[in-house]
């Protein structure tokens, strides 16, 4: 997941800050099913808000719900990696109590997600098939 990169030290500048912090997406990406799951779901959403000719204003909530829910998965992930450093491979009760509200918060956000999701497309679909109901 990490890059080749074995310098412990602060970061000189601020792109090699945004290179780790890109590394850091590549590899959860390339490492995390969900994140390439909510990453595909995201792209249809994008599609479908560009179908439906969504405002200004949709759109903003549609990045908002897209980048809660990557920012919830990553969060997820992190404190997954964080745990198993530190609990290493056995069961631990805490271990499981800590993943599993993790999990439970990228709940909230894709339910958060969902909501706006509703909000942003259900009166336009509204528009678009109500007089076919
Ligand atoms: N060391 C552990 N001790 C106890 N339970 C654990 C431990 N590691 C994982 N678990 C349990 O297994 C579940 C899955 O943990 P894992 O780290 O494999 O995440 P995952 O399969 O990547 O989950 P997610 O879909 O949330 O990303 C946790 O939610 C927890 O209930």
């Amino acid at each position: 997941m990490a890059s080749s990169d074995k310098r412990i030290r602060k970061n000189h500048s601020f792109f090699q800050a945004l290179r780790h912090a890109i590394d850091g997406l590549w590899g959860a990406f390339i490492h995390e099913g969900n994140l390439r799951r909510e990453f595909i779901a995201s792209l249809l959403v994008v599609i479908g808000g560009a179908v439906l000719r969504v405002s200004w204003q949709e759109w903003l909530i549609l990045m908002l719900a897209i980048l809660g829910v990557i920012l919830g998965e990553l969060i997820n992930t992190i404190v997954e990696q964080v745990v198993d450093l530190i609990v290493g491979p056995r069961f631990d009760p805490r271990a499981k109590k800590i993943k599993d509200m993790a999990a439970g918060a990228v709940l909230v956000t894709a339910g958060i997600s969902v909501v706006c999701g509703i909000y942003v497309f259900v009166p336009h679909l509204v528009a678009l098939f109500g007089g076919a109901l």
